[in-house]
């Protein structure tokens, strides 16, 4: 069976299409040993069956977060037969570092280019016939939520056959030399390519230094190269080869990329850098929580709509009718104290579950999904990184974090929703 694994940046569409592409047949675990979801689906494509992974998001083959070490784990067990990466098509840029990286790594890459709508909305025109020349690999443009290009997918990976890509990067003559000096030196297989394996162990990987240092004979050689490139450099060598990179990208970007001043600003844009400046920020982080959650999650949800059903519906209608049926028709003290008691079924369990919590759970949902889709919540991300980054934590935990406070089960649920 073919194995085809998404990876690619946060929030580009890597799921819309997972889920275009494989349908209903999907499992979603843990990755063992990890607390992060992954998700499996299987999908025919001209009755050839494939095995289809959906990753958590990654900026960069070097992890900083749980997400992103789980989803380069995955991409050095699994040895995919493809590797769909997906890019946002406005952030082009940013984008093409895992991209390259990947292809520096001989990963079996089909880029594919979504996000193509909102691209054109800011003014961002690309020549993708022109990108897959320079890269010698496939690229598809996309709308994944409109649907547009995704069968374009799946032609590309039906004909697909991997020829080692044209594109290849290279490093300054000193980076390049260590990488080749450790790649020789590296005897044991730890899922990825020498080469891969040095370019980590340049940019300081903690996983892989570790593992080497148990199991390589020649660690200290490995070890004194890695510091004598280190010593010739100020910043540290993620950086530097990153700089490196962007270098190469903003050549690639010249020949590709194609900005117009559609429109400078607007409502939009206004708007959202308001929520991300911390003067006007914080007073709309504060109308936010006093309009959406307090009065209308809280007073309106909470107070209005419990009161309101329990008055209007349980109390006159459903309580009466179902005590009704129960003490007429079951003969048995305990059931109908079970049904109808004071702790009953009945009185307790669905009266909290239908009465109390369905009218939080929904007021909440709906006002969470406005804020998301909006895209006000990675703003507020934004806005809050550098406070949690002091407690070790980054600017997602905030919602999270906040819900805590008030209910446990709310910030769990909308954690494992992230
Ligand atoms: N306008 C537009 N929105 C899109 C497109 N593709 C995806 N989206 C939206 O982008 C958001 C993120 O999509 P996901 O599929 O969850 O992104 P993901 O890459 O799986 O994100 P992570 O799992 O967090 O890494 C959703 O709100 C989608 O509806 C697109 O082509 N155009
Ligand atoms: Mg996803």
């Amino acid at each position: 069976m073919t194995k085809m694994v998404l990876v690619g940046s946060p929030n580009v569409g890597k799921s819309v299409i997972f889920n275009y592409l494989t349908g209903q047949y999907v499992a979603v675990s843990n990755y063992p040993g990890t607390t992060v979801d992954i998700s499996r689906g299987y999908s025919k494509i001209n009755g050839k069956s494939y095995e289809i992974i959906d990753t958590p998001g990654m900026y960069s083959l070097i992890p900083l977060t749980e997400e992103e070490r789980v989803s380069r784990m995955l991409l050095c067990q699994e040895q995919p037969d493809i590797v769909l990466n997906v890019i946002d098509a406005k952030n082009i840029r940013r984008m093409l570092h895992l991209t390259l990286q990947l292809i520096d790594m001989n990963f079996p890459v089909v880029l594919v280019v979504n996000l193509i709508d909102e691209a054109k909305k800011n003014g961002i025109f690309l020549r993708l016939e022109c990108l897959s020349d320079i890269l010698g690999i496939p690229v598809i443009a996309t709308i994944a939520t409109k649907g547009l290009g995704l069968e374009k997918i799946k032609e590309e990976v039906q004909e697909y056959s991997f020829i080692k890509p044209r594109f290849s990067l290279l490093y300054s003559p000193d980076i390049e030399q260590a990488i080749h000096f450790i790649s020789e030196k590296i005897n044991e297989d730890y899922g990825l390519s020498p080469r891969m394996a040095a370019f980590l162990l340049i940019q300081g990987d903690k996983r892989l230094c570790a593992l080497a240092s148990r199991k390589e004979h020649a660690f200290s050689k490995i070890l004194a190269k890695v510091n004598e490139l280190k010593s010739s450099y100020q910043n540290d060598m993620e950086y530097i080869m990153a700089v490196e990179r962007q270098r190469a990208i903003d050549h690639i970007c010249d020949s590709v990329l194609e900005e117009r001043n559609l429109h400078s600003g607007g409502m939009g844009e206004t708007l959202s850098r308001l929520t991300r400046e911390p003067i006007t920020g914080i007073p709309i982080l504060c109308l936010v929580i006093f309009f959406g959650i307090y009065q209308f999650v809280g007073k309106f949800g909470a107070g209005f709509l419990v009161e309101y059903l329990d008055i209007n519906f349980f109390l006159p209608y459903a309580n009466p009718l179902i005590g009704y049926y129960v003490y007429q028709h079951i003969p048995w003290d305990w059931l109908q104290s079970l049904i109808m008691g004071k702790y009953g079924v009945f009185t307790l369990g669905f009266r909290y579950a239908f009465i109390i919590i369905l009218p939080i759970v929904s007021t909440f949902f709906f006002m969470f999904a406005i804020l998301e889709d909006s895209g006000y919540l990675p703003r507020l991300a934004m806005l809050m990184d550098c406070i949690f980054k002091r407690i070790g934590l980054n600017g997602r935990a905030v919602i999270p974090f906040a819900l805590g406070l008030g209910c446990g089960t709310m910030a769990v649920m909308v954690r494992s929703k992230r």
